[in-house]
């Protein structure tokens, strides 16, 4: 099929280089040149383990070309999938310009009938309907075209994955063809297929999103009544995951969840239900509870030293998760900013996001080299990403290296038993502090 893709983002652009590889021709164009001029060498201008090398495969094959030309991206293609980003406005709601302005551009550019336009960017329920109305507005002749939603769950760090086995494709058209075709389009994938009304669709992807950031909150919560009671929030979260109601998945306790999707979805939702007078009073503490998770390891330095002003502190990790160079809402930048904000001098390391950090905290921090830069000569460490790389560090290394060796360990990397054989003064989440007599002299 001739597919096109609006918007080179992360999303367009793993979808793209994915459906080219089960054999669909697929442009996809972005308003962006630079990123367009980087695409069509074969460099992938986002971190993805394995997107790379596919998309220089599919640029080999023929199978794939980019453009920032809406005419040579629209004219032909049977269907055209929307993914230009929805970020968040100044009150949490959804920004529609960027969908609006691409539905202007799809309407001027269509000149045949039976395109089916899909959404599969993020959008409040009934965004369809007013995509619709953009488009027709544009249109230069009586053209047909069909609707759908096909919502997005690819996961940053494991896209090319998810997009061949995901646990589901949701698809709500406004025709039974439309639907069929999009069905069609998905089946190299072999993933289940849902079919519903096209609000079901859009409501699909926040109800999701909103779940899995209500099952972090709560098992943040959960952790810090640990450490209040008692209690090992690893063994916790295990014994709730293995009654199948609850599963074992998102119960990992840590310092808040970040990224590009859940702390906008979950804002767009509660300013969604608001339009329609309904408080969503769960979604907003969910969303709370998160903010508060995001400083909670400051408050456990400040709670060890007394006063942070005057100390250093180095920082691994600065990726919202492990195998992204994504910064977007990420704890990490939260934390940094809390102790320079306490007079700390901080030192960060990240194995692929210093670029992307670097353009949001300047020259305000020292940015490691080598994640030893970090760890040297610091009195206190934070981890706030669980890349591999630092779990497979050992303790006692941290602890030769540090002057006063406190760890704040965001994402629980080590075990208590190991932190006890050390000098290291340990403090994670859910779970036990492991404080050595010496320091509390
Ligand atoms: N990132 C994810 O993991 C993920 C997963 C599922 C769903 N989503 C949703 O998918 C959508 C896209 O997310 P993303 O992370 O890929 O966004 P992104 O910000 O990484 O990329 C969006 C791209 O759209 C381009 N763009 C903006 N306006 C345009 C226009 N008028 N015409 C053509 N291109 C235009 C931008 O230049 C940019 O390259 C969002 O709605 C997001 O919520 C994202
Ligand atoms: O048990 C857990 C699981 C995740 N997180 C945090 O939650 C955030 C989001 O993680 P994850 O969901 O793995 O990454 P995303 O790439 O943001 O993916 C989410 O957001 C996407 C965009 O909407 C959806 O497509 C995906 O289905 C949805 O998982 C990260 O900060 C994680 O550290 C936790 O704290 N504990």
């Amino acid at each position: 099929m001739n597919i096109t893709i609006i918007g080179a983002g992360y999303v367009g652009l793993v979808t793209g280089v994915c459906l080219a590889s089960v054999n669909h021709d697929v442009i996809v164009l972005d308003i962006h040149e630079k990123k367009v001029d980087l695409l069509k060498q074969g460099i992938s201008p986002i971190y993805e383990p394995g997107l790379e090398p596919l998309l220089k495969q599919q640029l080999q094959d023929h199978k794939m070309t980019f453009t920032t030309d809406y005419h040579e991206a629209c004219n032909q293609a049977e269907i055209i999938i929307l993914a230009v980003g929805t970020p968040s406005k100044q009150d949490g709601s959804s920004d529609l310009s960027f969908i609006k302005s691409a539905a202007e551009e799809i309407g001027a550019q269509l000149m045949k009938n039976g395109t089916i336009i899909v959404t599969k960017s993020t959008v409040p329920v009934g965004t369809n309907k007013k995509i619709k109305g953009w488009i027709q507005n544009r249109l230069s002749g009586p053209y047909h075209f069909s609707l759908a939603s096909n919502p997005e769950f690819l996961r940053e760090g494991s896209a090319i994955h998810d997009t061949f086995d995901g646990d589901r494709i949701v698809i709500g058209a406004d025709s039974q063809a439309a639907a069929a075709k999009l069905e069609e389009m998905h089946r190299p994938f072999n993933v289940p297929v849902l079919h519903t009304s096209i609000e079901s669709a859009e409501m699909i992807k926040y109800a999701s999103n909103a779940f899995l950031a209500t099952k972090i909150s709560f098992i943040n919560e959960i952790a810090n009544i640990c450490e209040k009671l008692g209690g090992n929030i690893e063994d916790v979260a295990h014994g709730m995951g293995m009654d199948s109601r609850i599963g074992p998945h998102f119960l990992q306790a840590g310092i808040g969840y970040g990224g590009s999707c859940f702390p906008k979805d979950t804002n767009a939702l509660v300013q969604l239900a608001g339009d329609i007078d309904h408080k969503f009073e769960l979604l907003e503490s969910v969303i709370k509870v998160n903010a508060k998770q995001q400083v909670s390891l400051v408050n456990k330095a400040r709670e060890h030293f007394g006063s942070l002003s005057g100390k250093k502190a180095g920082v691994l990790g600065l990726s919202f998760k492990p195998n992204t160079d994504d910064i977007r809402e990420a704890a990490s930048i939260e934390i940094v900013k809390q102790l320079l904000a306490e007079g700390v001098a901080v030192t960060v390391y990240d194995p692929v996001a210093i670029d992307n950090a670097r353009s949001v905290l300047g020259e305000s921090v020292s940015y490691g080299e080598h994640l030893f830069d970090s760890i040297e000569d610091q009195d206190m460490l934070f981890i706030a990403t669980e890349w591999e790389e630092f779990k497979v560090l050992r303790l006692k290394t941290i602890a030769k290296l540090m002057k006063n060796p406190a760890v704040f360990d965001g994402r629980n990397c080590f075990s208590l038993e190991e932190a006890k054989e050390t000098t290291v003064d340990y403090y994670s989440v859910g779970r036990p502090a492991v404080i050595k007599s010496s320091s509390l002299i």
